[in-house]
């Protein structure tokens, strides 16, 4: 974001007189420990005189120049947290100034507080000279009504503060600061982003935008208590939501679920302009992908994913799906969202068993893409496997687990950005699953879909090995690793004959021919195995065998 030998402000808060923008900005910086500038006082300092006094002398007009003249200087040469007055953003050359900030990656964020408190705090000491004259209130709502969609448009981040102390409210803020973001590009259809951090369903309604009247809020019972806040967020945002509670995980990604959601959406009148909101893990953001790719051939819809794995790897990149008879994801559509939003938050209930699954998935993108991933799971094994979602928010843990996140959705999203439809390079992001899909049907899916593809990828590096392809020490390293996280490395529950049936129907054959995706060499470095010889497809699976 800074040019060289500039700086610019981790933030600038705009909002209605009275939100909070001093008092919260000045918690955030102390907070963030960032210096903290408000214009207003900077205004004053340069003028030598108060801003009424400036007012009654000069008039608004010059004033809004010398704030905008300010505004801008402060935008390229200040580092830390900057509070704008309550009218400034309403100056067009303000408003350049903070499109171009924005455009370097900076964040406006626009404080919503509730009008009726920051009304009254805002008639607290006076000194407001846009309130003078007639009723304070009558002016402010005046105010906030011409102000209000202006700020809505300008920000690029929105945090609502109703009924917050500044304490909670600078909370908030400092959230959306430190969130992670990855831009997913989109060859065939509208990029997006996933963000993730503590808070980040708050840009739900930024992000469904306001084209949507109706919402299908689609979520299953373990996560009521995180669907009951998206539901709140988008009331609050004034959509009309339409609940509906899926059966949980596998049993949510039905045929029969997904007609019950069709006929829910015809019955409340869901048009093209309406959206799907999914709230939990893979099982429920599969579901509610495809109710949203298949309900009128394609309606917008945003994921917000509970579980490790679905904030790493099944909201993102565009697979929607639900199980059939004969097997997994084999009815489903490539239909991206329009955003995704990891609400870190979410993790606080999140079982300690279905943590560690989505390690699985994590350290997969370790092996393919990403080594920093492998050596960030060596060094935090120990507290990862012994994940407590109960105090897990607010430790340096969670710092970990963001930085793991960001970096296995950065593996997928370059994946799916270069080939949505899986021809050729996306097909890398299935390490591990030949054997590791062959295991969850064996298990009847009893087994959870990342500690299949752990045992997977053990299978596949043996086989590498067998071939040459990889030496005898990556294969033990991807046992201990694997096995310090808590994930199983070998599995001991059907025949090979039977494996081998289930492998020759993967995704990846053709014909009767068996594929695989390999490490060839090291970690980064993939190939496509084609039609290994039998004698190793059947060795390697013994080696699994404990
Ligand atoms: N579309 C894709 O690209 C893609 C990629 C990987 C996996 N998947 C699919 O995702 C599914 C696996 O996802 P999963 O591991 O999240 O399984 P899941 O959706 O079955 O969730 C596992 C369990 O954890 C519960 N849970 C989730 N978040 C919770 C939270 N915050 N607090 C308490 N409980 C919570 C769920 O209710 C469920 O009981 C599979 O169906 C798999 O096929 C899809
Ligand atoms: N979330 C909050 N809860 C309680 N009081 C607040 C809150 N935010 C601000 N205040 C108080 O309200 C008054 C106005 O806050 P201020 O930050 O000056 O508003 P702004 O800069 O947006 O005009 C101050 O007395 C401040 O301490
Ligand atoms: O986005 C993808 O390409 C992936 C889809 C899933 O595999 P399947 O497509 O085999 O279900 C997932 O388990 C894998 O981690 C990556």
């Amino acid at each position: 974001m800074s040019d060289a030998g500039t700086q610019h402000p981790v933030a600038v808060i705009i909002g209605m007189m009275g939100a909070g923008k001093t008092r919260v900005g000045r918690e955030v910086s102390q907070m963030m420990g960032l210096p903290f500038k408000d214009a207003d006082i900077e205004i004053e300092r340069e003028v030598g005189m108060t801003i009424p006094e400036y007012f009654a002398q000069y008039g608004e007009p010059a004033f809004r120049k010398v704030e905008s003249d300010l505004i801008r200087r402060t935008l390229d040469d200040f580092g830390g947290l900057f509070a704008l007055g309550g009218g400034a953003p309403m100056t067009p050359a303000t408003q350049d100034a903070l499109a171009d900030y924005i455009d370097g990656g900076g964040r406006v964020i626009y404080l919503q507080a509730d009008p009726k408190e920051a009304m009254e705090r805002a008639n607290r000491g006076g000194g407001r000279p846009m309130l003078n004259g007639g009723d304070a209130n009558a002016r402010w709502m005046r105010l906030f009504e011409q102000r209000d969609p202006v700020f809505d448009r300008i920000a690029n981040v929105h945090v609502r503060t109703h009924g917050s102390t500044p304490q909670m409210a600078a909370r908030k803020v400092m959230n959306m600061i430190e969130e992670r973001v990855v831009h997913v590009g989109v060859v065939s259809a509208d990029d997006y982003n996933v963000r993730i951090g503590e808070g980040a369903m708050n840009h739900l309604a930024p992000v469904l935008g306001d084209k949507p009247a109706r919402i299908a809020l689609i979520h299953t019972q373990p996560v009521q208590r995180h669907s009951d806040r998206a539901r709140a967020l988008l009331r609050q945002a004034g959509y009309e939501v339409s609940d509906i509670v899926i059966p949980d995980a596998e049993a949510g990604k039905t045929v029969t679920v997904a007609n019950g959601v069709w006929e829910r959406l015809g019955a409340e009148g869901f048009t093209r302009s309406d959206a799907v909101v999914g709230v939990g893990g893979g099982a429920a953001t599969d579901l509610a992908g495809f109710v949203a790719a298949t309900w009128m051939r394609g309606i917008r819809y945003v994921n917000c994913p509970t579980s490790l794995l679905a904030m790493v790897d099944a909201s993102t990149g565009g697979k929607t799906g639900i199980n059939t008879a004969a097997g997994k994801n084999l009815v489903g559509s490539f239909y991206t969202p329009a955003g995704v939003l990891a609400d870190m938050t979410t993790l606080a209930s999140l079982p300690n068993d279905i943590f560690i699954e989505g390690l699985g998935e994590v350290a997969k993108s370790g092996f393919i893409s990403d080594p920093e991933i492998l050596r960030i799971l060596e060094e935090h094994a120990g507290e990862l496997r012994a994940f407590d979602g109960a105090s897990f928010l607010g430790t340096p843990l969670e710092d970990v687990v963001a930085e793991l996140i960001e970096r296995t959705v950065h593996v997928k999203a370059k994946h799916v950005s270069a080939d949505l439809k899986e021809a050729g390079l996306r097909e890398f992001l299935n390490y591990g699953h030949t054997m590791g899909h062959a295991i969850e049907k064996m298990e009847h899916f009893r087994w959870r879909h990342g500690n299949a593809v752990a045992v997977g990828m053990v299978y596949a590096a043996e086989l590498a090995c067998l071939l040459g392809h990889i030496d005898r020490d990556l294969v033990d390293y991807h046992r201990s690793l694997l096995a310090s996280l808590g994930l199983p490395t070998s599995w001991n529950g059907g025949s090979f004959e039977d494996v081998l049936a289930i492998m020759h129907r993967d995704k990846k054959a053709r014909g009767n021919k068996l594929r695989f995706v390999v490490l060839d060499g090291g970690p980064g470095r993939m190939m496509h195995l084609d039609d290994p010889p039998a004698d190793a497809v059947e060795e390697a699976f013994r080696r699994i065998q404990h």
